[in-house]
């Protein structure tokens, strides 16, 4: 694997679900791998999960790692090349051209991490992955996706692992049900998580290994070019019937973009609803609003699998970056 932008970059998705379940049993094998390679992790939002999980994956692969805040600690960035069919003139608030940054950066690392939300001011601009694309074609060193604007799939092939050590450890039907449900928050949010959600179960949907449904209000559809051929349910509670895995997540409005069209509460994941469910595990990316977009029992039972989930993130990241390693 060259870059890990998107599914398109990985040839075979249940080959790496598998190399991730092969070094969360075995995590120091590869420990000499990353011997004298190094990793820049560039955040342009926070993190909790992505900036421990990736470091200490590279860290398992011997990889030194370096850790940088566009913004905070370094020059702010601009990414845009041509404004209005004319070349931009750097006379704003940015000092630095990705152009020499992300080639800058390629001279010292082996590999840059990059995590870029989406603003959602601009669809066009958000949806066209312009610091992604820039630094790939600047930066001349793998990418790895540490969540765009559109993209978070270190996420979700954390939550392919998930979904199949889940299916083995509770005996599930070989076909489980796996329901994608929109939830209620007073702030936008990008609609990344879900965008890749879909965008990795759609091939295991497609190869009968699972049943999937998104389910989400009017006026939440997802980019049909993520969503895929996934059957949209518009009623949360027949969405939920039978399920075997509740995936919850909000996003603002892709078709209004960027906006926040409803709060209605009863889309929060609540137990009353997970009874409706096939003794269904909860999961969900993190950070999660309690009382908000789940309610504390769900939160807290055994049926939430959100701990787990965010532990395999280790492991995605490993067996990403032994990939990746591998091709250097
Ligand atoms: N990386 C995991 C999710 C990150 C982001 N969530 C957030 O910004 C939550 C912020 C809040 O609840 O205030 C998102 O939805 O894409
Ligand atoms: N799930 C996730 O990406 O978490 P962070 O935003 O904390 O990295």
């Amino acid at each position: 694997m060259q870059h890990f932008i998107s599914p398109t970059d990985v040839t075979d998705i249940h080959a790496l679900i598998k190399q991730g379940l092969y070094v969360k049993a075995n995590p120091f094998e590869d420990a000499h791998l990353g011997k004298n390679k190094t990793i820049g992790l560039i955040f342009f939002n926070s993190s909790l999960r992505t900036r421990l999980s990736t470091q200490k994956a590279a860290q398992n692969l011997g990889m030194n790692v370096m850790i940088m805040n566009v913004g905070q600690d370094s020059w702010g960035l601009e990414m845009e090349e041509m404004i209005e069919g004319h070349p931009v003139i750097m006379n704003g608030d940015k000092a630095e051209h990705v152009k020499e940054a992300a080639a800058v950066i390629g001279r010292y690392c082996d590999v840059i991490g990059i995590r870029a939300f989406a603003e959602l001011k601009d669809r066009d601009k958000d949806y066209r992955e312009l610091v992604m694309s820039q630094f790939r074609k600047y930066a001349g060193v793998p990418i790895v996706n540490l969540e765009s604007a559109t993209r978070h799939p270190l996420q979700s092939l954390a939550d392919c692992i998930t979904i199949a050590e889940a299916k083995a450890a509770y005996a599930m039907l070989a076909r489980p049900k796996v329901v994608l449900t929109w939830l209620p928050h007073f702030k936008a949010l990008p609609q990344a998580v879900a965008n890749s959600f879909c965008e990795w179960m759609n091939p295991l949907a497609n190869a009968g290994e699972i049943e999937f449904v998104v389910t989400h209000p009017p006026g939440y559809e997802l980019a049909p070019e993520y969503l895929g051929n996934a059957r949209v349910e518009y009623d949360q509670e027949k969405a939920f019937e039978g399920a075997d895995f509740i995936y919850g997540k909000n996003w603002s409005s892709y078709t209004h973009y960027g906006q926040v069209l409803t709060q209605n509460p009863a889309w929060m994941v609540t137990m009353d609803k997970m009874q409706l469910t096939n003794n269904g595990k909860f999961m969900h990316c993190l950070p999660v609003r309690r009382n908000v977009k789940v309610s504390d029992d769900v939160l807290d039972s055994p049926q939430s699998l959100v701990i787990e989930q965010a532990a395999n993130r280790e492991w995605s990241a490993q067996a990403v970056l032994k990939e990746i390693l591998l091709t250097l």
